[in-house]
């Protein structure tokens, strides 16, 4: 394991070099890995083991949509794609990646496989740490584990496919076999990680769920819309505006913050920018710093789990979810993006 210095801070990361793909083969070259779940991790992960020539099979409901896309990604129902309870049978380390509201209703069958030395693994800490509204709660023979790749399950794909890993983090909950380490972090290679960060069940799950409500999806959402709706307030075209808060943003800057940091990106833009970027950002910080504040405690307290368990339980929720990506989608901001994003090159014979 590797100590690297983050900002001054010494913390465990395993690379790629230490623990290169054939020591993963190795340690998983006498287990059966049962991906269950086929939504957007699970293809992610399935395929990636597979192609890393794991033991890897699938478990899905049968006459599902989910069912026929593991057919089409080559997973052969009877040999390596099984109805949910016959996976939960034949794998020897379970893959629980059904939503995480959905994991409460499959728990008490998914329980009854685990028997001893088997291994659940999540790749979210949320089951386990707010097990008091999940129920999730493992027999003491099996070892309990996490790989979350930090980034979408269609990333962690892509990445794979162009030789690149993804950062992700890990944590052992229970190690009752003794090999629970070796066990998850051959997992996390086998999966497509590129690095493995260490971490705890708790910390993954209140770090994952304040930054996707936060800085990654929620509050970007925010301030976009904030700043275009100021822009065509004081008479900016649409265009004018999106250019201004999103598009600038994702094609020009975000790339350069990506390789080399923000003063590295504020050094590449006029001397102008950088004097308002520079009085500006600490306003913006301290405006939006109780919101974040409000949101950790909403993480810690179980109100976001309880309100993601509420919602996505119901039977209609995937309707409700789409009428309200539509209303993003239907957006004068995201229309608006639609046309700026027909004139890159790429799309011009796509997008009309
Ligand atoms: N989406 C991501 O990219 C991402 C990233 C990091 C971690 N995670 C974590 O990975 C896990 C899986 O997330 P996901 O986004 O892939 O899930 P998802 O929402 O895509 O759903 C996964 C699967 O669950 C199935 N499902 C839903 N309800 C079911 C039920 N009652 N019975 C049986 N199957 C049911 C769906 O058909 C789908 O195949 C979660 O713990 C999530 O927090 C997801
Ligand atoms: C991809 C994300 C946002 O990082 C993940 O946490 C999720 O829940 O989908
Ligand atoms: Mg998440
Ligand atoms: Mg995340």
């Amino acid at each position: 394991m590797a100590k690297l210095n983050f900002g001054g801070t010494e913390e465990n990361v395993v690379t790629r070099e230490e623990f290169p793909l054939s020591k993963a083969q190795d340690v998983l070259k006498n287990e059966t890995v049962a991906v269950i779940g086929y939504g957007v991790q699970g293809p992610g992960q399935a395929l990636n083991q597979k192609d890393n020539g794991i033991n890897v099979i699938v478990g899905q409901r049968k006459n599902s949509k989910t069912w026929d896309k593991a057919i089409a990604d080559g997973f052969v129902p009877g040999e390596t794609l099984f109805e949910i309870e016959e996976a939960l049978e034949r794998g020897t380390i379970i893959c629980y990646l059904l939503s995480d509201a959905a994991q409460i209703a499959l728990w008490p069958t998914v329980k009854k496989h685990l028997t001893p030395g088997k291994a659940l693994y999540f790749s979210h800490g949320f089951g386990i740490t707010f097990n008091e509204q999940t129920g999730i709660v493992p027999p003491a023979d099996v070892d309990v584990f996490l790989v979350a790749p930090k980034g979408s399950g269609t990333s962690l794909r892509r990445m794979f496919l162009q030789g690149r890993g993804l950062n992700s983090s890990y944590a052992i909950f229970q190690d009752a076999t003794g090999n629970a380490f070796e066990r998850v972090i051959a997992l996390g290679i086998a999966v497509g990680s590129g690095y493995l960060f260490e971490t705890n069940f708790k910390k993954e799950v209140y770090s994952d769920l304040t930054g996707e409500r936060g800085t990654l999806m929620g509050c970007i959402q925010g301030i976009f819309a904030a700043q275009y709706e100021v822009l065509r307030a004081n008479g900016h075209t649409p265009s004018e505006a999106f250019n201004e808060t999103v598009e600038e943003l994702t094609q020009s800057l975000m790339p350069l913050v990506a390789e080399n940091g923000m003063d590295w990106m504020y050094a590449n833009c006029s001397t102008t920018a950088q004097r308002g970027a520079l009085d500006w950002w600490k306003k913006f910080r301290d405006a939006t710093k109780p919101v974040f504040e409000d949101l950790y405690k909403s993480v810690a307290t179980g109100f976001e789990s309880q309100r993601s368990i509420d919602s996505n339980s119901q039977p209609d929720y995937r309707e409700k979810l789409d009428a309200e990506l539509k209303e993003l989608r239907d957006s004068e901001l995201w229309q608006a993006g639609k046309t700026v994003r027909s004139l890159r090159p790429e799309n011009q014979a796509v997008e009309a």
